[in-house]
């Protein structure tokens, strides 16, 4: 499929959906909410698992896989981690013609089918600390408006699930694998993001705290939560009975975390760079790097073309870059650079027999367009840097178009003027549930209401008497707010 009918700034819905399809990433289901994920999101979501998991292994996470089904009593076990997602859990009743003795539930997160056996296998401070992740799909029968990577009722992730004999050693890795979270948006995705802590009403009900990694979409003007990782303190422990002997002979319980990020990663890489032509893959995470295409001319001997081309990939896949040619005999060249940029593949080489008489290749920049012709006996180096300038383009340019929708308010007028506006918003805020809730009363609306999207770790100056935007109270911190997915 060739050209785009949608384009991003008038109808950026069906710009979506069309730039996730027409670069094979995305299959649509017969099942609302479900979608078939094609070799060209698989292949970005292996990269990142790639990174992630050899960082995790640093910090001595152990891979393991539990049961996608739950009993409804374990479920259950505690009210307010569950009450307000009860909707959402998915049951198995029957099984053929015949009806389950109980519903099974199918996990929609795993805490309650791991931490039994937590409380099993912990027994003294020996086994402490203990840290388990693993690789899974979870299911979440949402009921708003599915979005492919972004919402969907079944999704891919990670979760880690850790337990520690005190807080600080369970703080300290909440912060370490948030950082990870940022690397992964920041370093793979060039997607920039704030790292911050979520308000009491936002938070995991059943944890301490939790903080996330934020990312905004400056053609909705909405907020997306990147990732997550709390620190559930000693709840579940308590719940589940999870407690070591401690060095004094007592019985202590654990301190624990658990942490998550999923494929929405990829929806928001895809959101924030795609173009008019399609999907802008960022070098780290692109599955193909370099598209080779030969260029033939007239009577041109084009074996001695495509013999070219074979050796520039097999140089470059030498080199450690994902390369690959189209030598497709019943497809023009035009047809193929349409194609490979709908696909996103950062860099095109060209080659056509003036290229081979004076031993170059011309190479084409997917995000910027900028054509340059590289000396053959200087293509590794070329590419690589090109691919490092491709990287780094993206995320700056990603960067100063995020930053240029924020907004700092100070009064609850200047609030109402930027969210209409699609700012992301940075408020004073006087840290008080009701007034959360007021806010979200206030902007009620079918673009959905305003919320705290994080109170961002790194806060401007809080002069004396600055007044919270939407209560007038002292304001104690800086908080972003907005609309979200
Ligand atoms: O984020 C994470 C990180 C990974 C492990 N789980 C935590 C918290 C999940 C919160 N959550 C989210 N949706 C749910 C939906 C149905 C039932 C339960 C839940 C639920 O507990």
């Amino acid at each position: 499929k060739l050209g785009m009918a949608y384009k991003k700034d008038d109808n950026f819905g069906e710009w979506y959906s069309e730039v996730v399809v027409n670069s094979e990433m995305i299959e649509y289901y017969d099942i609302s909410g479900c979608y078939i994920l094609r070799p060209w999101a698989m292949e970005i979501w292996e990269l990142l698992k790639e990174f992630f998991d050899a960082e995790i292994k640093k910090l001595k996470l152990k891979p393991y896989y539990f049961p996608l089904f739950v009993t409804e009593n374990v479920l259950q076990k505690e009210k307010d981690h569950i009450e307000g997602f009860a909707p959402e859990v998915a049951w198995v009743t029957k099984s053929g013609k015949s009806d389950l003795e109980a519903p099974i539930a199918i996990r929609p997160t795993s805490e309650t089918v791991m931490y039994p056996y937590f409380s099993k296998w912990i027994r003294s401070h020996r086994d402490l600390p203990l840290r388990c992740n693993q690789w899974c799909n979870v299911v979440r029968w949402e009921f708003s408006n599915p979005t492919p990577f972004i919402r969907s009722r079944e999704f891919l992730w990670q979760e880690g699930h850790t337990a520690f004999a005190t807080k600080e050693e369970a703080d300290e890795e909440v912060l370490q694998i948030l950082e990870l979270y940022r690397r992964i948006y920041e370093e793979f995705l060039a997607v920039p993001v704030s790292k911050g802590r979520k308000s009491e009403m936002e938070k995991f009900a059943g944890g301490l705290y939790t903080t996330s990694v934020e990312a905004f979409i400056p053609n909705t003007g909405r907020g997306v939560q990147g990732a997550t990782s709390h620190c559930l303190g000693q709840n579940f422990a308590k719940m589940f009975d999870i407690t070591f002997e401690n060095d004094k002979g007592s019985r202590s319980m654990v301190w624990q975390n658990s942490w998550a990020y999923t494929t929405r990663s990829i929806g928001v890489m895809v959101m924030t760079h795609g173009d008019d032509k399609g999907l802008v893959l960022p070098p780290r995470v692109a599955p193909l790097q370099v598209i080779v295409i030969p260029v033939p001319y007239k009577d041109v001997d084009t074996t001695a073309i495509v013999n070219e081309c074979k050796k520039t990939v097999e140089t470059l896949e030498k080199a450690g870059i994902r390369a690959d040619l189209d030598t497709r005999a019943n497809y023009s060249p035009g047809w193929k650079y349409s194609h490979w940029e709908m696909k996103g593949v950062p860099l095109r080489i060209e080659i056509g027999p003036k290229d081979m008489a004076n031993n170059q290749a011309r190479v084409v920049r997917r995000d910027n367009g900028a054509k340059a012709d590289i000396p053959t006996a200087d293509l590794v180096e070329k590419v690589n840097g090109l691919l490092d300038e491709v990287q780094k383009n993206l995320f700056e340019t990603a960067k100063q178009k995020r930053d240029a929708c924020l907004k700092v308010v100070n009064t609850w007028d200047e609030f109402i003027v930027a969210l209409n506006d699609k700012k992301l918003i940075l408020a004073p805020w006087c840290d008080e549930e009701e007034v959360e809730k007021d806010v979200k009363a206030r902007t009620k609306g079918d673009l959905g209401a305003a919320k705290t999207l994080c109170t961002p770790f790194e806060q401007p100056d809080l002069p004396e008497g600055t007044t919270c935007f939407a209560s007038g109270k002292p304001a104690k911190k800086w908080s972003f707010w907005g609309r979200s997915y």
